[in-house]
């Protein structure tokens, strides 16, 4: 059996006190979430701490946005596994499309912090995707099974989540097909030689589509930008029918 997981990336948003009063308004709404269904908020590093003490008893599980392939070093700016698992942080989303383009993060940093990520008990939340431009030239499948070769080479994958995010979709409003994105998450467990990797669909989930999306069996849940910010829409996409 696949897990599901709904996963919200906060991205550069959120202060301590936007995150505590997003708690409080969302929490409640979990009240009926089917328990089969993993809720994570992937919030800024500053606010992870805050938000652990603020969960305690309850379901929801946190998550970091990055994670540095050394425990510790001097790497300012960067953040160790360490840091986020003692604050009680279970996931960890690496190799975002924002970190590729703007961070140079490559395929090569990828897949270290992997390693590193999951050695120190995280789990982590790969991302791959391809731009408009690859799609248009065709590209989608070969530039994805390239990104997964090479980010995935000694990772475990029982202990992966993947994330399709087709880059064009991120931030646009522009959601890739429901019945597409499926297609490329089949391509992307076929590559894989576990069969229960959770694999998720990111780019403009929304609660009008969401119903639409995790109906689609190879499916497994959704990584959700904008939407996860305010409480009701993201409440409505963890609570999809
Ligand atoms: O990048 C994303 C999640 O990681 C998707 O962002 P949006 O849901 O805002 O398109």
């Amino acid at each position: 059996m696949r897990k599901i997981v709904i996963a919200g990336n906060w991205k550069m948003y959120k202060t301590q006190a936007e995150s505590l009063e997003f708690l409080q308004e969302f929490m409640p709404s979990l009240e009926h979430t089917p328990e089969a269904r993993e809720v994570v908020l992937c919030a800024p590093f500053t606010a992870l701490s805050l938000i652990s003490k603020n969960l305690h008893g309850s379901r929801v599980q946190l998550g970091a946005q990055n994670v540095h392939w050394e425990v510790q070093g001097a790497y300012t700016g960067e953040i160790a596994a360490p840091m986020l698992t003692e604050i009680g942080v279970r996931y960890a989303i690496i190799g975002h499309s924002e970190r590729r383009q703007f961070f140079g993060e490559t395929d090569e940093t990828v897949n270290k912090r992997l390693i590193t990520a999951q050695a120190h008990g995280l789990t982590p939340i790969l991302c791959v995707g391809e731009t408009k431009q690859q799609r248009d030239a065709g590209e989608t499948e070969a530039l994805i099974s390239i990104q997964l070769e090479k980010d995935l080479v000694k990772v475990d994958q029982q202990n992966l989540i993947i994330a399709y995010e087709p880059i064009w979709a991120i931030g646009t409003g522009d959601t890739c097909e429901a019945s597409e994105a499926n297609r490329v998450i089949g391509l992307i467990r076929s590559q894989l030689n576990y069969p229960d990797t959770p694999i998720q669909y990111g780019g403009s989930v929304k609660p009008n589509n969401i119903d639409e999306i995790m109906a689609q069996p190879e499916i497994d849940g959704v990584l959700v930008g904008g939407a996860s910010l305010e409480p009701s829409s993201f409440a409505r996409i963890v609570n999809y029918q």
